[in-house]
């Protein structure tokens, strides 16, 4: 089966990070990607830009996308305010489907590309959304202080699915380094560790949050459990950060 899935995302016209990262990992996972641009960004070495998209456009764009077949599974990346959301879940809200949220507020290098608070994010839950916050996102999401051990990331996706996310992928690619590295999974009720290794990753090298969601989502929307999708989507950032392809 080829799982359809619907990307809300930032257009990053170089296609390192956002939509057009999207669009790679789906495919390289035999998924069939739907576009839809939330944002347009610049994002250069010494350019940065954001302009939003219009509430009207998104909406039309989802609906004429549903209008030519179902949707398997949909992934949120940056959704730069409240008017994208609010139409964006509007236009989505009787998708049978699950729901990979990615709460990338910022970019890697600090610029901010979304006005979206914790509130927001926390009104996204649902038994059929999974959420994937790294440590930062994670405190910030759940008001707590940083996130600095595994135990604090285990302790924050359990708390994460007490407020209604059916799954939790806490990423530890920022632990220090005395932690290894380990990202975090809990849903029905169980907290899985996942080791691995640190890869050097070359500065042009970004937007593996949005490879790893996208990978997800198009694992869910063929049928995997969340546990299976994870390392599959795990699997596709590790080969991503060594070759640089999808
Ligand atoms: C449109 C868009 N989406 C996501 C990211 C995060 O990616 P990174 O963490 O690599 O900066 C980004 N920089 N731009």
């Amino acid at each position: 089966m080829r799982p359809r899935v619907l990307l809300l995302a930032g257009l990053e016209p170089t296609g390192r990070a956002g939509l057009l990262a999207d669009v790679a990992a789906v495919r390289a996972r035999g998924g069939d990607a739907v576009a839809v641009p939330t944002a347009q960004t610049a994002q250069g070495s010494h350019t940065f830009a954001v302009v939003p998209a219009s509430p009207r456009m998104l909406a039309a764009q989802v609906t004429a996308a549903r209008e030519w077949g179902p949707v398997h599974a949909v992934k949120w990346g940056v959704v730069p305010g409240p008017s994208q959301l609010s139409t964006a879940k509007a236009a989505l809200k009787d998708v049978d489907a699950w729901w990979v949220v990615d709460p990338v507020v910022r970019s890697s290098r600090g610029q901010a590309l979304s006005r979206l608070t914790p509130r927001h994010y926390l009104a996204l839950a649902g038994p059929r959304v999974l959420v994937t916050p790294n440590l930062e996102e994670a405190a910030w999401l759940l008001g707590r202080p940083a996130l600095g051990t595994v135990e604090d990331a285990q302790d924050a996706a359990e708390a994460l699915c007490q407020r209604g996310f059916g799954a939790v992928l806490v990423k530890g690619g920022h632990l220090p380094e005395g932690q290894g590295l380990a990202d975090v999974l809990a849903f029905s009720g169980r907290t899985l560790v996942m080791r691995g290794r640190r890869l050097k990753r070359p500065p042009e090298r970004r937007g593996t949050g949005c490879r790893l969601a996208s990978a997800l989502a198009a694992e869910l929307g063929r049928g995997t459990g969340p546990e299976a999708a994870v390392r599959a989507a795990r699997e596709h950032v590790t080969g991503y950060l060594r070759t640089g392809r999808d």
